[in-house]
């Protein structure tokens, strides 16, 4: 019988719930008050930079590291106490890799033969699963084999087919293309995708790769410091990061410094078009990618530089250039017959920005810094 009385009225409908989870190594906080709901069948990234939490968040689902303060819960019961073996997780780490002496069909059938003799299929039930599985992760006829007979790709579906093997309900994978070649970590995210698409498991994987992390996922958790900046879908991270470290982070952005005066923006000594967004009076900083500057076309323009540098790109060309008065640098794309020629003078213009205060550096600061330009 499963424990309800964990159950919460928050978790309601959420198939995983962390709650105010924190993990400290010695004196280091990896973890601080992490909270997050994720829904059944959701395909969530946990994505962030080199030893922000991403692995110690995807370890505390697992149940491989027990937090020191807050809780997880799974459809809404306290899993925080279960045993990695009671929460019917699968997990593809980078770091769990393949049993090296074992064949292929052995390293699937791994989770069903451990299990407890009452709990344990039979032998053939095994090895329709085993049969099942090498079908669906396109490996058939590569059940003899071992791990040093495959590619990269193969054995990570091989790993993927172990995790699947004991019907999990949620699936972890921990930066699961990361040391495979870019073609082949492209088409294996399209197959993950369809993997998923086809279990309709609730996934959390963790990656670096802001690229992956867009691209496949229904929301993106975006960590920095054992914290969550933001949670959204690609599409709200890019069109409304809550934190100059989300604009940064998250696709190519270039910060100026500014000043706001009476609800004015100003950069140098003119006025630029961006909304202040209630800010105070006072320096601020306002972010915004390549794509949302251009040369003014009418001449006018809010912005001055210099054309340091011409690049072909396989769309255009990309112009470096250096701002009047400001040690900065942006880079602008357009069309080959709109390119602008070295050393000109250019006038420049923004259609879309974000401000935020100088000293801001995470989401609590100004979380209700509202729409851009
Ligand atoms: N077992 C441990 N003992 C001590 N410190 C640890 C331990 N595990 C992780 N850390 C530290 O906690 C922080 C977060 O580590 P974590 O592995 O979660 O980061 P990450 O975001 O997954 O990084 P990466 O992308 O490099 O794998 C790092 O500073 C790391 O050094």
């Amino acid at each position: 019988m499963p424990d309800t009385a964990g159950a919460i009225e928050g978790a309601q409908g959420s198939a995983i719930r962390i709650e105010g989870v924190e993990q400290d190594f010695g004196a280091f906080p990896a973890l601080r008050n992490v909270t997050l709901d994720i829904k059944p069948g959701e395909l969530v990234a946990l994505l962030g930079p080199s030893g922000s939490g991403k692995t110690t968040l995807l370890r505390v689902i697992a149940g491989l590291n027990t937090p020191d303060r807050g809780r997880v819960l799974f459809n809404g019961e306290d899993a925080t106490n279960l045993r990695v073996q009671d929460r019917r997780v699968g997990f593809v780490f980078q770091n769990y890799a393949l049993f090296k002496h074992m064949t292929v069909a052995d390293n699937i059938a791994y989770g069903l033969r451990v299990r407890p003799r009452r709990e344990r299929p039979s032998r053939a039930a095994i090895a329709d699963r085993v049969k099942e599985l090498l079908a669906f992760v396109q490996l058939e006829g590569l059940d003899r084999r071992y791990p040093v007979q495959l590619s990269g790709g193969q054995r990570q579906r091989v790993a993927l087919a172990r995790a699947l093997a004991i019907e999990p309900r949620v699936l972890l994978l921990d930066e699961p293309f990361g040391a495979l070649d870019a073609r082949v970590r492209k088409d294996l995210r399209r197959w993950l995708r369809d993997i998923h698409k086809k279990t309709g498991l609730t996934t959390v994987f963790v990656t670096h790769d802001q690229d992956e992390a867009m691209e496949l996922a229904d929301r993106v958790v975006v960590l920095n410091q054992g914290q969550i900046e933001q949670v959204g879908a690609p599409e709200e991270l890019y069109d409304k990061p809550a934190s100059p470290f989300v604009i940064s982070f998250v696709g190519e952005a270039v910060a100026l410094p500014v000043k706001v005066a009476n609800g004015r923006v100003v950069f140098g000594d003119r006025e630029i078009h961006v909304d202040a967004n209630g800010l105070d009076n006072g320096p601020a900083r306002v972010f915004f990618r390549p794509a949302d500057i251009a040369i003014a076309a009418d001449g006018g323009g809010e912005i001055e530089g210099r054309v340091e540098n011409l690049r072909r790109t396989p769309s255009g060309v990309r112009a470096t250039i250096s701002i009047d008065g400001y040690n900065q640098t942006l880079e602008i794309d357009s069309s080959i017959e709109d390119a602008a020629t070295l050393g000109e003078r250019v006038p420049l213009s923004l259609s879309r920005a974000r401000i935020f205060p100088s000293d801001a550096a995470g989401a609590a600061a100004f979380s209700d810094a509202g729409e851009g330009i």
